[in-house]
């Protein structure tokens, strides 16, 4: 009731915070908080003052200019609903921004507009169940309750996809191998795989390994005909750190396991006799088929990362200087990186107020100047500004994602 109330609230002031090229003044006459206030009273505060004012409101001094200056115009939703053929959008940033929240408000407007969608978490954290208010865990597809069109989650477990790589990989790099390959006096050929340092990655996987094989999996189940229906499919990314590390693992991985197999081909014929005798080289054989497909599968994560016609990854951000600085290093390694970038989503933009209280004033100052620093960051003034208003609740659901969605994506 509250988030509907807060909701209703808020569209009845959506025309003044809806636009991406608004700039958001003080000049609206609403009341600001009194001074023993707790932040998220606060804003529940705004937004009934924003509902009971009387006074009209002096559009006149609203003013119109764009604040990011993009190079070249970006399309909007239109352009991102047009057509049929599969699409992939995948959202990153700095944690807690709200990634889920605008990848899951996407994937809603997709679906309402006769997209049949999916949305993957790769996330460890999980928080697509939490931001639908539904239970979608399990690591299988669940039908999200709400929309017009079907839209599925499917929340990727990190956990379950390594230990199924771990297995495959051990059985060719892991310390089955090295015994038997010592046994036959073949231990050089290990000490070259260590080399390669595919048991250090397993024994302790850099944050983006999770990522990059929990993307794997996601092609793995898209080759097959129970996906092939969905024409829209966004992800929500972990935080940049990860899709830092993930960017560079396909290369990393496809070199590695391209090794491995070209060594395991090499002494192939050298053991295969004794191998036959103690059983195992059909055990060993299925090993090297999984990791080819995996290898396969980096390959193809790492084409649909940089696939321009298929793909694009929006940075969501918030107006801190903290933040930003994060989102122009993400911005910088992505393009390095190829990966076609367009948008920049700023979320969470204190909404407009007539007489700010200390806090309220301070606060927004600091936005303007983290906004100010976005207009003449190298890698991030180019990029096409979505400003996102800080709401008085917390998004959850689908009508609170929709009714985000529909000031988000225009
Ligand atoms: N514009 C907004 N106004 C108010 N609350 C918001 C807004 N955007 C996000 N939130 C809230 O902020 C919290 C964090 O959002 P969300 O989970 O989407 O962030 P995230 O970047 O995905 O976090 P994580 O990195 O932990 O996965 C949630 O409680 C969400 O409801």
């Amino acid at each position: 009731m509250q988030l509907l109330l807060g909701i209703q609230q808020l569209m009845a002031s959506h025309t003044l915070i809806s636009s991406s090229s608004l700039r958001i003044t003080n000049s609206m006459p609403i009341k600001c908080v009194p001074s023993s206030f707790t932040p998220t009273k606060a804003f529940s505060f705004l937004s009934l003052s924003l509902s009971t004012t009387t006074t009209t409101i002096p559009t006149k001094s609203f003013q119109v200019r764009s604040v990011a200056a993009p190079t070249e115009s970006v399309a909007g939703f239109d352009d991102m609903v047009s057509g049929t053929q599969r699409k992939y959008y995948m959202l990153g940033g700095k944690g807690g921004v709200g990634k889920t929240s605008c990848a899951a408000s996407l994937a809603v407007k997709f679906a309402n507009n006769g997209h049949p969608t999916l949305v993957v978490s790769t996330d460890p954290a999980h928080s697509l169940s939490d931001s639908f208010a539904q239970d979608l865990t399990g690591g299988q597809l669940v039908p999200v309750e709400g929309p017009d069109y079907p839209l599925f989650a499917l929340e990727i477990n990190p956990e379950k996809a390594r230990e199924e790589f771990r297995n495959a990989t051990k059985k060719n790099g892991g310390t089955g191998v090295k015994d038997f390959m010592d046994g036959m006096g073949l231990g050089m050929i290990v000490e070259q795989l260590g080399e390669l340092k595919l048991g250090e990655l397993l024994d302790t996987p850099p944050p983006g390994l999770d990522e990059a094989i929990a993307i794997s999996k996601v092609m793995q189940f898209l080759e097959s005909q129970e996906y092939s229906m969905f024409t829209r499919i966004v992800f929500d990314t972990a935080p940049t750190g990860h899709t830092l590390r993930l960017l560079s693992l396909p290369d990393f991985l496809d070199a590695s396991i391209g090794k491995i197999l070209k060594l395991r081909q090499k002494i192939a014929s050298a053991t295969s006799a004794i191998k036959s005798v103690f059983g195992q080289e059909e055990t060993q054989q299925a090993a090297a088929d999984k990791l080819e497909k995996l290898r396969e599968r980096m390959i193809k994560v790492r084409e649909l990362f940089r696939d321009t016609d298929a793909t694009e990854f929006v940075i969501v951000t918030i107006p801190t200087v903290m933040a930003v600085s994060e989102s122009s290093r993400l911005s910088a390694s992505l393009k390095k990186e190829n990966v076609p970038v367009k948008r920049l989503i700023v979320n969470q933009i204190l909404p407009p107020s007539a007489s700010d209280c200390k806090f309220c004033a301070m606060k927004r100052k600091d936005q303007m100047r983290a906004l100010d620093m976005i207009q003449n960051d190298p890698e991030l003034a180019s990029l096409t500004m979505i400003q996102a208003p800080l709401v008085d609740v917390e998004i959850r659901g689908v009508p609170a994602l929709k009714f985000l969605g529909d000031i988000i994506w225009k």
